[in-house]
């Protein structure tokens, strides 16, 4: 039995920053092995950017890589590390992790299950690797092997899975007893989504019971580039039982947890055909007292019960920091409507100052027309100050009427309410949007836009009006949850920040688009359904790819206080406009995917342009 120091690194990437990603995941290195490390991992395809999507088809990528992973080599003196690339052997694309020892390259390790569900789309430019096949390749100067490989380092028999290798039934774990395998690594970039990490604590700790040691699994960190973030959160779970997590949702380039473990000797017989890669090394003198025996293994917020908000609260303020400043914005803009959405942006905003100390500039804009009135704009005025943003007042009547005006004589008739609805409803959305996106150009800030999921599954937004904007913080969630979340901000807030009492002006509200004449007593629910009901068919028919039939019933076994034709028209409602706005959410600006029900068609729910009888 060895005592033996292994480091789990997290570490915020960007696809194709080269210079960047190398000095990360080198100075990680270092930081490792300043604490004493012997081994240490960091995530996959973090060389490149897990996300580089149809870039890794393009082989000055993959040479790019392979520079990046030559420059790595000498900065692993004194330790062992393992590190994601992409990799081609034979011709085709391999999702790699290298095993490096002491500044030497031992070979690749190749991920045999392929990520392809969900916002994975790996196979589009990854082959699997089949178990227990073994290359020779050429890389850095050098004849490598890659595939199926184990390494025995520093005394110890290792082997790696890949992210979603731990993910099947059939990983490869399951044959790492009997290959004498006494350490495991798991180098991922596991999306984040709500309850996840409970998922992943499950894997990691099983990892330990299958190989009777330790397990070590680390993750990608922040928004990488625009759709998935990564909460890193690094587990290592020894002999069945999970021992540590890294700190999850943290604002910086990288987390590193470093622990003492006891891991079995190699053993010296092998499994006939097993290909072992064996290195040695002076490793740092072990310490008489271990480190961080008894590290809790979570945070004191992920064990309440507002876990939900609490990562909600973390998750999209880091996405907003990480994707403001990769796109080197200087700040952000937002139209402040007093109603929740757009008071849901602005928390969140506020929310980057609170959780890491570096407050981030925002200017709102409360747009009034003659449909406006005084609650929105005390509400949204409230808000502004609350959150600190620079705020302004602007009315926009003259600009409606304008439009208007130029519309009617095209037409040759005057526009009226009982005849026009729809086109003077979205003309006032649209005015708000050119000053708002004007002032981000002079600011050269990231303009937020604020719709949520449920309006998005039935295009209850202005094209080009309200959906104008750069970025989409809460499009990955229904508007139950955004109005859930903030009356939780109201009262309660994050662990370490507490509430934001002056949202008490938002909830005490009805959800509005305050787009018809304040005598119509427009609401959103009266224009659509109730949102319990809205989204639950959302869940049925567009999560669970339900019949019409099905769907239905499971209406009924859920609202049974509404008539059964009540449901099916709201059902045909939802059908129609779901239909005839895919177009939209085609547009709508990048969002985060934050939970299983996303309706984005650019990670997760595909949907033709133009469908149905
Ligand atoms: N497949 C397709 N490909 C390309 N374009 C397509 C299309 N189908 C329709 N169109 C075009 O789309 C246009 C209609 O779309 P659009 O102009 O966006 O408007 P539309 O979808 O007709 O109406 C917008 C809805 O959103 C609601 N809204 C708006 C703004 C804010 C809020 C709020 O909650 O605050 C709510 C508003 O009450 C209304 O019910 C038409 O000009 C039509 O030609
Ligand atoms: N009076 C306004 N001033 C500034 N922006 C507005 C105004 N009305 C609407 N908007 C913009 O259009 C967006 C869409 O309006 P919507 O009504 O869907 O959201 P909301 O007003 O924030 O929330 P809710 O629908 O719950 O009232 C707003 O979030 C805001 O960005
Ligand atoms: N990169 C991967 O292999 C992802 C695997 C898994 N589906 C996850 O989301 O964590």
């Amino acid at each position: 039995m060895k005592s033996l120091r292994i480091a789990a690194v997290a570490l915020n990437q960007t696809p194709l920053d080269w210079r960047g990603n190398l000095a990360r995941a080198s100075e990680a290195i270092e930081a490792a092995r300043r604490a004493g490390a012997t081994l240490v991992c960091l995530p996959e395809l973090c060389l490149s950017g897990y996300g580089c999507e149809d870039a890794f088809y393009a082989p000055h990528v993959r040479r790019r890589t392979l520079d990046s992973l030559a420059a790595l080599l000498p900065t692993t003196q004194g330790v062992g590390a393992v590190v994601g690339l992409p990799l081609e052997v034979e011709g085709r694309l391999y999702n790699a992790a290298a095993c490096i020892a002491d500044g030497v390259l031992l070979g690749f390790t190749l991920k045999q299950f392929l990520a392809d569900d969900g916002i994975h789309y790996e196979p589009r430019w990854f082959k699997p690797w089949p178990r227990g096949k073994v290359a020779t390749i050429s890389a850095c100067g050098l004849s490598v092997l890659a595939g199926d490989l184990l390494y025995d380092l520093a005394g110890v028999r290792l082997g790696i899975e890949i992210c979603r290798d731990a993910w099947v039934a059939d990983r490869p774990a399951n044959g790492y007893a009997a290959r004498g395998v006494t350490l495991a690594m798991n180098p991922s970039a596991s999306h984040f989504a709500f309850g996840k990490q409970a998922i992943r604590r499950r894997l990691v700790t099983e990892g330990s019971r299958l190989i009777d040691g330790p397990y070590l699994y680390t993750n990608l960190l922040g928004n990488e580039s625009g759709r998935a973030l990564y909460e890193g959160g690094t587990l290592i779970a020894q002999r069945d039982t999970l021992t540590h997590q890294g700190p999850r949702f943290v604002f910086g380039d990288r987390t590193l947890t470093v622990v003492d473990v006891d891991v079995a000797d190699s053993p010296t017989k092998t499994k006939p055909g097993d290909t072992i890669i064996s290195a040695a090394w002076q490793r740092s003198p072990a310490d008489a007292e271990k480190l961080n025996p008894h590290s809790p293994p979570q945070a004191a917020w992920e064990t309440g019960d507002a876990v939900v908000y609490e990562e909600f609260s973390r998750a999209v303020s880091l996405a907003l920091h990480d994707y403001r400043r990769k796109c080197r914005a200087e700040g952000f803009v937002l139209s402040l409507s007093g109603g929740a959405d757009s008071a849901a942006v602005a928390s969140l905003v506020w929310l980057i100052g609170r959780l890491s100390g570096d407050p981030a500039t925002l200017e709102t804009v409360y747009q009034a027309t003659s449909n406006s009135g005084t609650v929105t704009r005390d509400a949204a005025r409230a808000v502004a100050t609350a959150v600190g943003a620079t705020h302004h007042e602007w009315d926009v009547q003259d600009l409606v009427e304008r439009y208007t005006g130029l519309a009617a004589a095209a037409v040759g008739h005057p526009l009226t309410w009982e005849t026009d609805d729809l086109a003077l409803q979205n003309i006032q959305s649209r005015v708000r949007s050119p000053g708002v996106w004007m002032l981000a150009n002079l600011r050269r800030a990231l303009l937020l836009t604020t719709g949520n999921r449920s309006e998005a599954a039935v295009g209850y937004a202005t094209m080009d009006g309200d959906t104008s904007g750069g970025y989409a913080p809460i499009a990955g969630v229904s508007k139950r949850f955004v109005l859930d979340w903030l009356q939780w901000m109201e009262t309660v807030g994050p662990a370490g920040v507490g509430p934001l009492p002056a949202l008490a002006a938002i909830n005490a509200q009805q959800p509005t688009a305050e787009l018809r004449p304040p005598g119509a007593g427009q609401t959103d629910e009266a224009d659509l359904m109730p949102y319990a009901v809205l989204d639950e068919i959302e869940r049925s028919a567009i999560g669970d790819l339900d019949a019409t039939e099905r769907t239905l019933e499971r209406l009924q076994a859920r609202f049974p206080e509404h008539a059964p034709e009540q449901l099916a028209a709201w059902l045909e409602r939802f059908d129609r406009l779901w239909r005839a706005s895919q177009w939209k959410r085609e547009r709508l600006a990048p969002s985060l995917h934050l939970d299983v029900l996303s309706v984005d068609p650019k990670t997760w729910r595909r949907w033709p342009i133009l469908s149905g009888e």
